[in-house]
């Protein structure tokens, strides 16, 4: 993986960081670094996540699914970090047949379950917790379906959560197929552990070279950020946050990384979220949302940075030629699809550029090394973004309010955050 920050300096942007701040907090990444690794050596809490390209099994998680690899279709059910990093593994290695319930809209639950053949669906149901409301009811819901199928649930299923908690046991007494949540990792960094590799492995994807990739990642950190591609996206998004670029806005422009966005957003977000900092996360897309988004990036407030992905390669698909008047300079039988993509991006990064509006470039190869590399990197620069912040990256204790005011109005429980929901101020226009 390659990170281009020169639009981000301060000779090109604003906000922009120089080069001399830079060195100076080069002196800071090295003691963090110094920290991170000795919380890698320990498998601390949290640390112990960019671990996880040495210590997850892929050989253990291969055996557990062996029965379930038959199926065309696995459904992971689960939310948060227990299914975006799932979503975000298979859908960058290209696989087909992943579908997810990670919400509770009653619509979409039957959609999905309308639409998949359950006779030739695996069931991968994830949570390390194993109590959170969401994942337990559309578990319940799924298992009834399958039943009103005719397909026995308990041999299309496996699950992966903590030591205990109502599913693992569920798993026992259904005598379920059970991996392990890893230790210490919080679910938004476990993407390449059981967590995030099932589903990949039931449809056949190379998890094995996902591993190899995040190891490179680990292998690329180092005291400075200008030998290190994780700390140097980490130092500058720090530094931008900190002179104004209180927005990165995410911008794959491969379409299989998407989901990359999303699981990047809860990352960004539930890690930095703190003590009244932190990034705000958007997911953006290109080329679409040069037709969308793209218009504030470069003529809006100058309060954000803007995160570009690029692919290192790209399969050719040839334009056809054409006579229609004006599209000579596309259909002239060489352009291709990634011609038109590249040029795109390029034209893009520059237009932000002339703007003064700061970005990134993000490089990486779309293999499944590289979905490691990417993956296991961004871990890297969240951990060092919150260590020079000071933050505790590892918890989120803020999503805990929400939980038990909804827990309250179901009554599972006397909890006053439930009465402040009776007393909201209301001011109604209809
Ligand atoms: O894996 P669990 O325990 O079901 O949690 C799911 C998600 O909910 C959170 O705990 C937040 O409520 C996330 O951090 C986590 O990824």
């Amino acid at each position: 993986m390659q990170v281009d920050i020169g639009n981000a300096l301060s000779d090109v942007a604003r906000p922009g960081v120089s080069e001399g701040a830079l060195e100076r907090l080069d002196e800071r990444v090295a003691r963090v670094h110094e920290r991170i690794e000795r919380g890698m050596a320990d498998d601390e809490f949290g640390y112990a996540a960019l671990n996880l390209p040495e210590t997850t099994d892929a050989t253990e998680i291969r055996e557990a699914v062996e029965p379930l690899t038959d199926a065309d279709h696995v459904l992971t059910v689960g939310i948060g970090g227990s299914a975006l990093g799932a979503v975000t593994v298979s859908r960058a290695l290209g696989l087909d047949g992943h579908a997810v319930l990670d919400n509770v809209d009653p619509a979409e639950t039957r959609r999905v379950l309308d639409a998949l053949p359950l006779a030739d669906t695996a069931v991968h149901v994830v949570s390390k917790s194993g109590t959170t409301a969401e994942t337990l009811a559309n578990f319940l819901v799924v298992r009834e379906a399958m039943t009103e199928a005719g397909v026995d649930w308990t041999e299309r299923t496996v699950v992966t959560t903590g030591a205990d908690g109502p599913l693992r046991a569920a798993a026992e007494t259904e005598g379920l197929p059970a991996l392990d949540v890893p230790e210490g990792v919080p679910g938004r960094f476990a993407a390449l552990s059981t967590v995030g590799l099932v589903p990949a492995a039931i449809l056949g994807g190379d998890v094995e070279g996902v591993l190899v990739g995040g190891r490179a990642a680990r292998e690329s950190l180092a005291l400075s950020l200008f030998d290190s591609p994780a700390y140097a996206y980490g130092a500058v998004c720090y530094a931008l946050e900190n002179r104004g670029a209180t927005t990165n806005a995410v911008m794959p422009y491969l379409e299989s990384l998407e989901p990359f966005a999303e699981w990047f957003a809860q990352l960004w977000a539930e890690s930095l979220g703190k003590d009244g900092l932190g990034q705000t996360p958007v997911r953006a897309l290109g080329a679409t949302d040069q037709h969308s988004q793209l218009q504030l990036y470069r003529a809006g407030r100058h309060d954000k940075l803007v995160t570009l992905v690029q692919s290192s390669e790209r399969p050719d698909v040839p334009i056809p030629e054409t006579d229609v008047a004006g599209l000579a300079y596309l259909g002239d039988g060489e352009t291709t699809l990634g011609d038109l993509v590249d040029a795109e991006f390029a034209a893009t990064e520059a237009s932000l550029a002339a703007a003064g509006q700061p970005n990134v470039r993000l490089t990486v190869d779309p293999t499944p090394e590289g979905v490691g590399e990417l993956l296991v990197a961004m871990e890297a620069a969240c951990i060092l973004v919150g260590e020079l912040h000071g933050v505790e990256t590892f918890t989120q204790p803020a999503v805990e309010w929400g939980k038990r005011a909804a827990r309250g109005l179901l009554g599972g429980g006397e909890f006053e955050e439930a009465d402040a929901v009776a007393e909201k101020r209301r001011l109604v226009v209809e």
